[in-house]
């Protein structure tokens, strides 16, 4: 392949994160194969998810609201390539359209917001905390009970600021989203994975493509990151047993070191009462099973009912709250 021949349209969301990501793929394919500023175009693309900010996102439809248009315009043709952060994106696309590339992935750690305190410890008796994230409400609640959540929506900037202007005791946000907007210097503290595990797929940056479509494989070939796709495949196998449909607090994440890959996955109750973990070690060629694996195990101790919460059980459920 020429690398004259080669155009590609990356579709994107419009927030400033989305961008930073779209650009930062761009600029590594523009980069690898020494291609003109014109060969790679980004087209912003408006999402469902982008729309709703009154509700969290787990009361709306859950996480293919970040993707169904931007699918969309993949599907009619109109972009070769999506780029997404993984942790938004829902465990099944439609039929046509894969996660085909990984960029390397960043720390995948929260960060504590705050004008009030440096650690989760620290915050005053009945705090308030910020968030949108059932897991980060239910890590938060496991560590801190007496603390209370209110829902927090809407972009980084727009956070970042309701917490250091004190109108709530501290948010989290991913360390990722920060550093890549320049704005690591907000963080009060680093939470330790330990207690505050990430997100499935938090810090990574997913590409999705049409799976039959070669000059976009070849095109990736060389910005692609196999540790990141390794580690990934263990989480989203996780996430897929578990909840797909993102209703249910769930952390998963896994690391490769000297050859092995690494696992640890966790299901709690909302309000961060019980919670239920799983690890598995093994070879990366069984990344994937060791994710399903650890969910299955998981699945057989936690009681039934953390998994089905009341309202997706009742007829037009889940969406009157
Ligand atoms: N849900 C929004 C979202 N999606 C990805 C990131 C951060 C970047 C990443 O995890 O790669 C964020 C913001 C946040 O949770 O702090």
């Amino acid at each position: 392949m020429a690398n004259g021949d080669i155009r590609l349209r990356i579709g994107t969301r419009g927030s400033p994160l989305a961008l930073w990501q779209a650009r930062e793929v761009r600029a590594r394919l523009l980069a690898a194969h020494r291609l003109p500023e014109e060969a790679v175009e980004l087209v912003v693309i408006k999402t469902s998810g982008d729309m709703i900010q009154d509700r969290a996102l787990s009361q709306a439809g859950g996480k293919g609201l970040f993707t169904k248009e931007i699918d969309a315009a993949m599907l009619a043709g109109e972009i070769d390539l999506a780029v997404h952060s993984a942790k938004d994106m829902p465990t099944a696309f439609p039929l046509g359209i894969d996660i085909v590339a990984y960029l390397p992935r960043e720390d995948v750690r929260d960060a504590l917001i705050s004008a009030k305190a440096t650690s989760l410890a620290d915050l005053p008796e009945g705090a308030v905390v910020g968030t949108a994230s059932l897991r980060r409400r239910a890590l938060v609640k496991r560590l801190r009970p007496d603390v209370s959540t209110t829902l927090l929506r809407g972009n980084v900037e727009t956070r970042l600021r309701k917490a250091e202007s004190g109108e709530i005791h501290a948010t989290l946000l991913a360390i990722a989203g920060l550093k890549r907007l320049g704005l690591a210097n907000r963080a009060a503290a680093i939470l330790d994975i330990h207690d505050f595990p990430p997100a499935v797929g938090q810090g990574a940056i997913a590409i999705t493509a049409r799976p039959d479509d070669e000059t976009a494989a070849r095109a990736l070939a060389p910005i692609a990151c196999e540790t990141t796709a390794t580690a990934l495949a263990a989480e989203r196998a996780f996430l897929t047993v578990l909840d797909g449909s993102c209703r249910t607090p769930i952390a998963g994440h896994a690391t490769l070191a000297n050859g092995e890959i690494s696992f640890r996955g966790m299901l709690l109750r909302e309000d961060g009462s019980e919670f239920y973990e799983a690890h598995r070690a093994g070879s990366p060629a069984d990344a994937a099973l060791m994710g399903t694996d650890a969910a299955r195990e998981i699945l057989a101790r936690a009681p039934k009912d953390i998994l089905a919460p009341k309202e997706i059980l009742e007829p037009n459920g889940g969406s009157a709250h």
